[in-house]
């Protein structure tokens, strides 16, 4: 079997091999196996080049045959239909990281309103990506489309600003989880840093400039110890790679809003919980755990002080999230050029009511009737923190928020709905 460099380079003079008994037409044969020798070398460069600039063009083309879905004509009008709005003065969103645990219940609220959603998400395997899909059929059907795709994905995301006109930016989409950074140290950067980027890229050049709200951390406080955690206070020693990006996002998006003018607000979120949650985090993981009767292991902090959370409520974080959308101001730029002065701004949203861990898992023992195995130790080095108390006077003063929530109640809420949603008959539980 001829080999694919044997295909490609073919034995040419053996093909034009002249018959030495032939004298008379000899030097004929000759000029003309030297002439054909050329004209089949030509042709075969041409060819050779002409393979080479398709191969190129096909690898170019943003190695979407490969990892993505996305274009066509089929796939612009879904985006346009999802991106409408159906309410006087309603708003079109991107919502980035929509088929997560915040950006499905935002894209939800949103839609219900009248707002024009269009979701974006790159159905990471961070965790259980089947979750991801079941969100993303509750979205779609809410008719919300969700374009599968990496934010750092340029022709994409230039390819959905072309399709829409968007008014705003809901970007949650991140690499999130404060102890995972120490695993996989670069999802940190090509997400919350890179992607970050190409989205402001992506957002100084569209006209008009969308205003964007986006997805900061409580961790940004790090191992600031003036509670409860106020905006003014610093943040300039984080404790986890996770927070050293989100920090780094504040950073970079005051400068996109300096230069360009787009209009930027940052949400501190504070250990956000409830229905449709994040695997990864300690309560959704407890109640697993529990169920299944294994050992779950809760972090104590020096003198064997409990850690504490400000957990805050799903619910609440989406009021947060659609006020700040509804007071997020407009950007002033056009063509990539700063008009005039845009608002920056950086809101916490948590509950006020920090609980200790223990607490927590005592309140998911009542809701599950089930009895914790519990192991204590110490809290390990790598990127937690004590405790988180958010004051929310700024969000409260700039768009009503005040959370209703409490503890009690969240669990509940998110006990139902794993009960139900993992098939557990209340009475294998109870
Ligand atoms: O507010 C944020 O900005 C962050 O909130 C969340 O981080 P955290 O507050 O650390 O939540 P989470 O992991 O649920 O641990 C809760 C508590 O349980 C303790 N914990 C945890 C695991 C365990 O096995 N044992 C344990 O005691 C643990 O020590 C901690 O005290 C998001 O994950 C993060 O993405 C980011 O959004």
């Amino acid at each position: 079997m001829p080999s694919l460099e044997d295909e490609l380079f073919p034995s040419t003079p053996g093909k034009f091999k002249i018959d030495r008994g032939h004298n008379i037409n000899r030097q004929f044969h000759r000029c003309f196996a030297s002439t054909s020798t050329m004209f089949i070398w030509a042709l075969f460069l041409i060819a050779l080049t002409a393979s080479y600039l398709s191969f190129q063009s096909f690898v170019d083309s943003g190695n979407r045959y490969f990892t993505a879905s996305w274009g066509g004509i089929q796939w612009e009008k879904q985006i346009r239909n999802s991106a409408k709005t159906n309410r006087p003065g309603g708003m079109s969103v991107l919502v980035t990281g929509a088929t997560g645990f915040i950006g499905s219940h935002v894209s939800l609220a949103l839609k219900k309103r009248g707002d024009g959603v269009v979701g974006l998400d790159n159905f990471n395997n961070y965790y259980d990506p089947s979750l991801k899909k079941a969100r993303q059929s509750l979205l779609h059907s809410q008719a919300i489309l969700v374009v599968e795709g990496d934010l750092n994905d340029v022709k994409l995301m230039a390819k959905l600003f072309d399709l829409v006109a968007f008014t705003h930016v809901m970007h949650l989409a991140a690499q999130a989880g404060v102890r995972y950074a120490m695993e996989n140290p670069s999802s940190y950067v090509h997400s919350n840093i890179a992607g970050l980027v190409t989205l402001l890229e992506t957002c100084k050049s569209a006209n008009p400039q969308p205003a964007i709200v986006w997805a900061s951390s409580s961790s940004v406080y790090g191992l600031n110890d003036k509670v409860p955690f106020s905006e003014l206070d610093r943040t300039d020693q984080p404790a986890s790679l996770y927070a050293a990006t989100k920090k780094a996002g504040e950073e970079i998006t005051h400068t996109y809003n300096h230069i360009y003018g787009l209009a930027i607000t940052g949400l501190r979120f504070f250990t956000v919980y409830g229905p449709w949650g994040r695997p990864d985090m300690a309560y959704f993981s407890f109640t697993r755990n529990i169920l299944q009767g294994k050992t779950i292991t809760i972090y104590r902090g020096k003198n064997k002080a409990d850690l504490a959370r400000d957990f805050t409520y799903i619910d609440d974080i989406v009021k947060g999230c659609l006020g700040s959308l509804d007071t997020s101001g407009r950007s002033t730029g056009s063509g990539g050029k700063k008009r005039g002065p845009a608002p920056y701004r950086n809101f916490n949203l948590g509950n006020t009511t920090p609980v200790k861990v223990p607490t927590l898992v005592n309140i998911l023992e009542k809701h599950l009737r089930v009895k914790a195995k519990r192991k204590i130790v110490e809290m390990p080095g790598n990127g937690d923190v004590p405790y988180t108390h958010a004051n929310i006077s700024l969000a409260r003063r700039e768009f009503g928020y005040k959370p209703t929530t409490d503890l009690q109640t969240g669990l509940k809420n998110f006990v139902r709905w794993y009960l139900s949603y993992y098939g557990y008959n209340r009475k294998d539980v109870w």
